[in-house]
């Protein structure tokens, strides 16, 4: 598994807590920033890892900023992608297994390190169900193809 990993100035503590755990894990990752010493715009990083992980460079991609919220809008945007929103480990398995969500957004500001260490090995480990899931997705694939 390819793991893109991105934030914004307001997920840079997050985001190295996450990039730990992946290494821990012996999970393939780039982390592409941001390196910022001040602020930068969230849609900078939301959109380049969106694109890596709809192109199939990157199996997975995990976003970090203040709420989440600015990650999941922006990635969102990205045609193949399914970014969720999550701050807690129910969501975290049932946005893989009912929604094959392909990016996982967190906020700093939200959610504490331990929690969202959680939610990270959650949301990687589980799998997509398909079956009556998988009527849904196509749903939204066919709507993105108009
Ligand atoms: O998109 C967001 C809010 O929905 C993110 O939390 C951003 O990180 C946040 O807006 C940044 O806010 P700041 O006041 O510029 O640090």
């Amino acid at each position: 598994m390819r793991v893109i990993l991105a934030s914004d100035h307001g997920g840079i503590r997050l985001r190295e807590e996450i990039a730990n755990l992946l290494k821990e894990l012996n999970i393939e990752f780039e982390d592409i920033g941001c390196n910022c010493e001040g602020s930068v715009d969230y849609p900078d990083y939301a959109i380049p890892a969106a694109e890596r992980v709809a192109s199939g460079e990157f199996d997975k991609g995990i976003l970090i900023c203040g709420t989440g919220i600015g990650m999941s809008i922006s990635a969102n945007k990205v045609k193949g992608i399914r970014a969720a929103l999550v701050h807690d480990v129910f969501s975290a398995k049932a946005t893989r297994e009912h929604n094959d969500s392909n990016i996982l957004t967190m906020g700093e500001r939200v959610v504490g390190p331990g929690l969202a260490v959680e939610i990270v090995k959650t949301w990687l480990h589980a799998d997509f169900q398909a079956g009556r899931h998988a009527n849904r997705i196509n749903k939204i694939t066919e709507y993105e193809e108009k």
